[in-house]
């Protein structure tokens, strides 16, 4: 098993690049299916999901239009219990089909106090695309529409998301190995 060291933690790895890989495949062809002729809008939250975002928008089938924007609530592995935008949202949602991407869903902070600003815009509809969430760890209720994996409530590490900045550029992910 081939541990990695990350400032000072160490991690295992977790869920493969492929089985990743495969696992959004079948996200981006369920989304095809169902939103085919919406031409949906895509809101990719940054930091940690630009991995996920380019993989489920560059495997999907249909007309599709995707924006960013940059919410941060999350310091070394803890939540700071703050949940800052930092760039905006310049898209018009109204009447829109939406599709919110997020890596994580941990405790749901982030996306509860994010979901009511969208919402006020009425889109059409309003569907989450999450590829990690940890169900032990939700406080707050957010309905996943399109899930990756369940997985148990450790820090991860890869494919995005972070330990301190680095870890990002990982293919794979890693868990925590607490000691
Ligand atoms: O459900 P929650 O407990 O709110 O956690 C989920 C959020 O945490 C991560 O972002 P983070 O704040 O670490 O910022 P980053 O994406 O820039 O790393 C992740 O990308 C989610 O947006
Ligand atoms: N890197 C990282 N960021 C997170 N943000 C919310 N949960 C996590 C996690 O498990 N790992």
């Amino acid at each position: 098993m081939s541990i990695i060291k990350v400032h000072d933690k160490e991690f295992q790895p977790y869920i493969g690049a492929e089985e990743l890989q495969l696992r959004i495949k079948e996200i981006a062809a369920q989304i095809s299916k169902d939103l085919a002729g919406e031409k949906p809008l895509f809101i990719a939250i940054l930091n940690g999901s630009f991995m996920f975002a380019a993989d489920v928008f560059k495997y999907l089938d249909i007309e599709a239009e995707i924006s960013f924007i940059k919410l941060v609530s999350y310091k070394g592995t803890k939540s700071t219990g703050n949940v800052v935008t930092s760039i905006g949202l310049d898209e018009d949602l109204y009447g829109r089909t939406v599709v919110i991407l997020e890596d994580i869903v941990d405790t749901g902070k982030t996306l509860n106090m994010f979901l009511p600003q969208l919402h006020h815009q009425q889109p059409k509809k309003l569907l989450i695309a999450a590829l990690l969430t940890k169900p032990e760890a939700l406080t707050y209720p957010i309905n996943i529409d399109y899930l990756g994996f369940s997985v148990p409530n450790k820090f991860l590490l890869g494919y995005g998301l972070d330990y301190d900045g680095l870890g990002r550029n990982l293919p794979q992910i890693y868990q925590l190995i607490e000691q």
